[in-house]
């Protein structure tokens, strides 16, 4: 292992991670009950089963010293009665073979209660977190968001699978231990318990430091997910910079860290298995030398003192264990708060309960005095009022920045205008049901999400019930159909996470087709057309007039020579429609549009 304590200070500032603390907070009893009520689906069949199955191996466990010291030493064997004892050997063995079996019942339901807990949970956050809208997703990344899933669902497994059950057994077995020694003995008992605060005391803090060790052992591999998730995405951006050494010092840093974080972590933690064993020591040798005094005085019997041993030994084992469990629900407290927050973050885009459900739509737009600001400092739009007639064909120009994109997520209401209002066919958005909205409008984005699966399913993903001749037509009508024949395996094809085997021209016809064959009466083209070359790009507009026709469409283009048969062209600036009109109107105008056409074509004429 490559240690090298420099790559850890020789830090880029490039890479930032949110830094999260070591939780050193109260406990907090609510957030453990919140938790805890995912074991409610299981309270009437997993979780009743497992703890009485915990409860008969805890009673054997108690019973059997005195079976073995009280009954054996001080009855069979004290009074020579060989019936006595050959019934309490068999009775012996029969309660030892009873704690196994009631013991592997309780981990094996324990384990499937915990891995069911665990899936609920995970399944939950994933179904809430898909519900939030895009302002949850601008502010977080990938990694982050992952990690949440992934490695604090993970840390509450040990708590459901081993704590809850465990601290019910571990109370009742201190308990009754306790009690019965002090039925048979109290003043030995309290002379073995003599040492029981100072020991408390130690194991308490031990167990403090153990806990802030393994938090920042967790914090660590949170990091480290997080920078590989992000290395792993930008690789290509990184070779390109030849930044890949940068790179690597920092991961060694990272894992470095995680690394001595560990051996930290388990470096305290082997304090605490000889820290037990002492207590034991101590324990025995009170026991020893108080109770032979106390047999010597006849105060005590054999059989009480064999029994007593046979508790010591399982005294000090709840004891460490309760300490675990303590444990686990801080960790536990941690992960969940951590889960909480993301499950008590809302939509920002809300649904009404009775919302409207578009069924047939003729796709006219209204934008009514509409502001916009992505954060509070700034607007992306302002005073934007706009009408789009169903069927028609609108084209937003502008430069960089100025607004277009942002109108295009109000139409799909992926935000809600921060002032007046956004309509389709009269319907104010914030009235109508999203699922329905976004049946009707589809976006077809510059950078193309393809999903890993063959090219017929990526396509297929605008209409999951399209049949194969239907997808096929889709390709066919939008040029795509060519070059999906020329791999080597056609519409069969495996294409891996984000289609990076594609050219990007090609995982733009691949979303032309995705978008046709779901037939929205809206459809938007968000720069759609601004990979494709010339030649391609003239197949394209062929594709676009069969695409548009008879919907409502949207056309944010760079490229202006694409967007001349627009029925509209607005001109938009620091989100704000500066002037509007047909291509010949707007260059008769000679306004901002007129400047951006003479602009883009000496470009050209100087390339
Ligand atoms: N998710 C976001 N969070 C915060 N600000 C944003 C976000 N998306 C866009 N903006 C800001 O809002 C303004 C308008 O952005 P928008 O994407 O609508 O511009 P655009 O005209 O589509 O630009 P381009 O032609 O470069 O795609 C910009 O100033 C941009 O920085």
């Amino acid at each position: 292992m490559q240690h090298s304590k420099e790559s850890q200070t020789k830090r880029s500032p490039r890479f930032k991670y949110s830094s999260e603390q070591v939780i050193d907070k109260p406990f907090n009893w609510g957030q453990i009950i919140r938790l805890f009520q995912y074991m409610k689906p299981y309270s009437k069949n997993l979780l009743p089963k497992a703890i009485i199955a915990m409860m008969v191996s805890t009673a054997v466990r108690l019973v059997v010293p005195i079976f073995i010291g009280v009954l054996t030493f001080d009855h069979a064997i004290k009074n020579k009665d060989t019936n006595l004892l050959v019934t309490l050997i068999v009775a012996i063995a029969g309660l030892y073979l009873l704690s196994w079996g009631a013991n592997t019942l309780r981990i094996k339901w324990m384990n499937y209660l915990g891995q069911y807990v665990i899936y609920d949970i995970r399944q939950h956050l994933f179904k809430h977190i898909q519900r939030l809208s895009h302002r949850f997703f601008d502010q977080r990344s990938a990694g982050s968001i992952l990690v949440r899933i992934i490695n604090d669902v993970n840390s509450l497994q040990d708590l459901f699978t081993n704590g809850v059950i465990n601290v019910l057994m571990d109370i009742i077995l201190l308990f009754g231990i306790i009690v019965i020694m002090f039925i048979y003995s109290p003043e030995l008992t309290l002379a073995i318990m003599v040492i029981l605060p100072l020991m408390f005391f130690i194991s308490t803090s031990l167990r403090k430091k153990i806990r802030r060790s393994w938090q920042v052992v967790r914090i660590k591999q949170a990091k480290l997910n997080s920078h590989l998730n992000e290395s792993i995405q930008g690789i290509r951006v990184t070779k390109s910079y030849t930044q890949e050494k940068e790179n690597m010092d920092f991961f060694n840093g990272v894992n470095n860290e995680t690394y001595d974080s560990w051996k930290t972590a388990t470096q305290q933690n082997a304090l605490f298995r000889p820290f037990v064993e002492m207590s034991n020591a101590i324990g025995t040798v009170i026991l020893l030398w108080f109770g032979s005094y106390l047999i010597q005085g006849e105060a005590l019997e054999i059989g009480v003192f064999v029994t007593f041993a046979f508790y010591l030994g399982m005294f000090w084992e709840p004891i460490s264990r309760l300490g675990q469990v303590y444990n686990q629900l801080l960790v536990g407290m941690a992960s969940s708060e951590r889960i909480f927050e993301f499950l008590d973050e809302k939509p920002n885009v809300h649904e009404k309960e009775n919302a409207y459900s578009f069924s047939k739509i003729k796709g006219e737009i209204q934008f009514k005095d509409v502001e916009f600001s992505y954060n509070a400092d700034r607007k992306a739009l302002n005073g934007i009022d706009l009408t789009i007639q169903g069927g028609q064909t609108v084209a937003l120009v502008g430069h960089t920045g100025s607004g277009k994109t942002t109108i295009a997520n109000l139409v799909s209401r992926f935000y809600d205008p921060t002032a007046g209002t956004v309509q389709i066919d009269g319907k104010d958005l914030k009235d109508v049901n999203l699922a329905s909205l976004r049946e009707k409008v589809s976006v077809v984005l510059q950078d193309t999400f393809i999903f890993s699966g063959t090219i017929k399913e990526n396509i297929r993903f605008g209409r999951p019930g399209a049949s194969d001749e239907d997808v096929k037509k889709a390709a066919k009508a939008v040029g795509a159909h060519a070059f999906i024949e020329r791999l080597s395996n056609g519409y069969e094809t495996e294409v891996e996470e984000r289609g990076n085997v594609l050219s990007v021209g090609e995982r733009q016809l691949l979303s032309f087709a995705r978008a046709l064959l779901a037939d929205p009466d809206i459809l938007i083209l968000d720069e759609a057309t601004a990979s494709i070359d010339t030649e391609s790009e003239q197949k394209i507009q062929q594709a676009l007039k069969t695409l548009l026709n008879g919907r409502t469409a949207i056309i944010i283009a760079h490229r202006l020579s694409t967007i001349r048969e627009a029925d509209n062209i607005v001109v938009l600036d620091h989100g704000e429609i500066m002037e509007q009109g047909s291509h010949a109107e707007l260059m008769h105008a000679e306004g901002i549009y007129y400047h951006l056409v003479v602009s883009q074509f000496k470009m050209l004429d100087a390339i």
